[in-house]
């Protein structure tokens, strides 16, 4: 896009929202604010380095064979770097277990150091990013029969708690290395395809393993623990063990973070309003920020309303310090790069229209009951000019603007991933 005409739009898209009390210079500034974790496992489909073909289980699928996607450290690493270069503000790396650099050797889960992610450590220090990490309780043939940290299996059970331990200390020590805390979130599959009968046993011991695992106390500086809930996966229909209503009673207990992944809920219940609900009673919260389609399907984001009413809710409530944005989105049929800058911009996209709206206006009508008034404002907002106001953002942090990403990502293919 031409640079003249791009400051041209949004001088005068700034005196528009002017108009309606929105200072967008205001707005460019506080974008600094939204640092969206990107999550490693777009660049390979949730593949991982433990083995070549290592098989994705626990109820998630990448779907789509799209050439080009990342089969190494190195690889994976110029992907993502390619991905930040076309990226305005800052973002951090959120990195599954299943990533360690393991130099080709055989390395179990319940075997992992830090030694196996130094380098990733000081790959984001080098990027000037923070890292956020994961324990990785799926793929595995100890994850086999569906369960892992509410395993009935004592042997298996106590290899997923060894795992999350070291998780946690490896995170504890990305977060002192890279001076802002790491987000370690637990995901786990456990569930049943068809209707158990022993709920609650498998909830016990959920809960035991995860006391276990979690019982040394990092401080909050280096590492804070986020668990992450979910309705149902794959071939796990019936019931899931890590519930919400069991990990929300665990992190309020427990003073962890809930990750709310808004592919794991029904799909008429909003994770944007469940937010303030959270926040009432824990400090933050983790967001795996994804777009389901008839299930957890993990489709890039895009701008739509379920996205946009989980950032304007943070960013009216001024949320942003309390929540911590990740992505969680995996789709193997269409250029990788793509996908997460599609994705990420889409995320940015939301947090900065919710940052052009005019919140107490909107907060008087209703107050007042009038509520055509705020309903028709709330309409108007819709088409005001906020491309102009993006297009500008990112032209200030020397990135692609607009379309221009498109043709940016098309060179990448060409160069790179046809080469694969
Ligand atoms: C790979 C991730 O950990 C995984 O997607 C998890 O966060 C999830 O959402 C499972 O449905
Ligand atoms: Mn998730």
């Amino acid at each position: 896009m031409k640079k003249e005409n791009v400051e041209k739009a949004y001088l005068l898209a700034k005196e528009l929202y002017a108009e309606l009390g929105v200072n967008t210079d205001e707005v460019l500034q506080k974008m600094k604010d939204v640092n969206i974790s990107l999550h490693c496992w777009q660049t390979d489909d949730v593949g991982g380095f433990e083995t070549a073909d290592g098989e994705l289980s626990g109820g998630i699928q990448a779907t789509g064979n799209y050439p080009g996607k990342a089969t190494t450290i190195e690889q994976m690493r110029a992907d993502l770097e390619k991905v930040l270069s076309l990226l305005p503000g800052k973002q951090r790396l959120n990195l599954h277990a299943i990533y360690g650099d393991f130099q080709g050797e055989k390395v179990d889960r319940d075997e992992i150091e830090v030694k196996h992610f130094q380098s990733w450590i000081d790959w984001c220090k080098a990027q000037g990013i923070g890292m956020d990490f994961n324990a990785t309780c799926f793929s595995h043939d100890r994850a086999a029969d569906g369960f892992t940290l509410s395993s009935k299996n004592e042997e298996n059970r106590r290899f997923w708690v060894e795992h999350v331990k070291r998780c946690r200390a490896i995170s504890a020590e990305a977060g002192k290395q890279l001076g802002t805390p790491c987000v370690h979130n637990t995901w786990i599959p456990d569930g049943s395809k068809d209707v158990p009968v022993d709920r609650n046993g498998h909830r016990v011991l959920l809960k035991k393993s995860l006391d276990e695992a979690m019982a040394i106390d990092y401080p909050k500086e280096h590492m804070k623990d986020a668990v992450e809930s979910k309705l149902f996966g794959i071939g796990v229909e019936s019931m899931t063990v890590g519930s919400h209503d069991f990990y929300l009673g665990y992190a309020i207990k427990n003073n962890k973070l809930i990750c709310l992944d808004n592919g794991h809920f029904h799909p008429t219940e909003q994770v944007g309003d469940k937010i303030s609900a959270c926040l009432q009673f824990l400090d933050e919260v983790l967001l795996h920020v994804t777009r389901p389609i008839r299930w957890d399907s993990d489709h890039v984001v895009t701008l739509n309303e379920d996205v946009q009413l989980i950032a304007s809710e943070i960013v009216r409530n001024n949320f942003l310090s309390r929540v911590n944005i990740g992505l969680d989105f995996f789709d193997a049929s269409i250029n990788r790069i793509g996908a997460y800058v599609v994705g990420t911009r889409a995320a940015q996209k939301a947090f900065m229209i919710a940052m052009l709206e005019p919140t107490s206006k909107l907060i008087q009508y209703e107050e007042a009951g009038h509520n055509f008034e705020r309903l028709a404002l709330l309409e108007e907002l819709k088409t005001k000019p906020f491309g102009a106001v993006w297009d500008y953002y990112c032209l200030q942090e020397g990135v692609a603007v607009g379309e221009d990403y498109i043709a940016e990502i098309q060179q990448y293919e060409k160069e790179f991933l046809e080469k694969r």
